[in-house]
């Protein structure tokens, strides 16, 4: 279904070589060095860009957040999603700030968003609540998988060269550790945590409601697009087609946090190559997000105890990446007449 190229490990060693011929001591720039040379890979260039970004930000709501699981009730997703078309969300400065394309996807709020500047694709009025029935069907969770392919196709039209994944959507948390439990194995305790910021006797309640899921889903690990069906979230849908499509067009994926990463792991569910090119952006503090990492393999940029979500993490990580890119325009040892050490490490 989907046509991911591998990585072109060729551009990796031309920047990797030329890298080591940079007037500083081999490895001195650390982790710069292997970012610079994962974004060669990742776009086939010895020059790689990733200016300028773009955000996509999907929001949808959950049938699940009627038992309480979130600090915050259901109409906080659209009320956020007016507010993020204002300008006025944490992301619109960050965004701004990194010179980042913006856009608002309604992939399945619960209520209709009016005015201007929402991207409407609305597949459904929120999620069902997954202790009762399904989420939704498969044919919906294709559409909102879609919806995120088609949203990132016409992003990198506009000329994006780095993509990052948001996400608004009211008890998502407790939809994303349900997704991670599935997938990892590991108990439903050891992932949840308190998402908006939830008191522990309502994380205890958390962990229920997402057990009763899983006993009544029994959901296949190997099997994303009837998972996401059984205990859902259509925003985690359009996230992981969102991050297919930018990988099939060599786009680098800055991914957020614990939303995110699972809806990541989703897409490498999907395509295997998928998280060949995602870059870990920041740790979350969701306590699950440290086990979604290690699922997919990544080690986090940064860890500033951040947990609001919106790409806004993948945001603050990203002048890194410009960082890493920069270290292009360095003079070599032979051009700068500056004399090379002996030493191997
Ligand atoms: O990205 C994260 O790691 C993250 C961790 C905790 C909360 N959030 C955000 O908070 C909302 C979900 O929290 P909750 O408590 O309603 O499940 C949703 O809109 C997310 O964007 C996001
Ligand atoms: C205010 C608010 C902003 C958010 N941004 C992402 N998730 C959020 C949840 C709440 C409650």
């Amino acid at each position: 279904m989907f046509d991911i190229p591998a990585l072109d490990e060729q551009a990796g060693q031309k920047v990797e070589a030329h890298v080591n011929q940079l007037t500083k001591p081999p490895g001195s720039l650390g982790r710069l060095e292997q970012l610079v040379i994962e974004l060669a890979k990742m776009t086939g260039s010895h020059v790689p860009q990733v200016t300028p970004p773009g955000v996509l930000l999907f929001a949808a709501d959950h049938g699940v957040a009627k038992t309480g699981v979130s600090a915050f009730p259901q109409e906080v997703t659209a009320q956020m999603v007016m507010n993020f078309v204002r300008g006025g969300a944490a992301i619109n400065a960050y965004s701004q700030q990194i010179g980042a394309l913006f856009a608002v996807v309604d992939v399945g709020v619960a209520s209709d968003i009016p005015g201007e500047g929402v991207i409407r694709q609305k597949v459904k009025y929120g999620t069902n609540h997954f202790c009762e029935e399904e989420a939704m069907t498969q044919e919906e969770a294709k559409q909102a998988l879609l919806v995120g392919y088609q949203q990132a196709n016409e992003m990198i039209e506009q000329g994006i060269r780095c993509l990052i994944v948001g996400e608004m959507g009211i008890a998502n948390t407790t939809v994303a550790s349900a997704i991670l439990a599935a997938l990892s194995g590991q108990k439903v305790e050891q992932l949840v945590g308190k998402g908006t910021g939830i008191s522990d006797d309502r994380i205890a309640h958390k962990t229920k409601v997402i057990e009763q899921a899983l006993r009544l889903h029994r959901p296949d690990p190997s099997q994303p697009l009837e998972l996401l069906a059984k205990i859902g979230g259509l925003e985690i849908a359009a996230m992981a087609g969102a991050m297919l499509r930018a990988a099939e067009k060599r786009i680098p994926i800055l991914l957020d946090g614990f939303i995110c990463t699972t809806a990541a792991l989703l897409a490498k569910l999907f395509h295997p190559y998928a998280a060949d090119y995602m870059i870990a952006g920041h740790r979350s503090q969701e306590p699950g997000h440290r086990v979604a990492l290690t699922l997919l393999g990544k080690e986090p940029l940064l860890d500033l105890s951040m947990r609001l979500g919106e790409g806004s993490g993948a945001a603050v990580a990203f002048p890194l990446l410009q960082f890493a890119v920069n270290m292009l325009n360095m003079t070599t040892f032979a051009e700068a007449s500056v004399s090379q050490g002996g030493e191997q490490t």
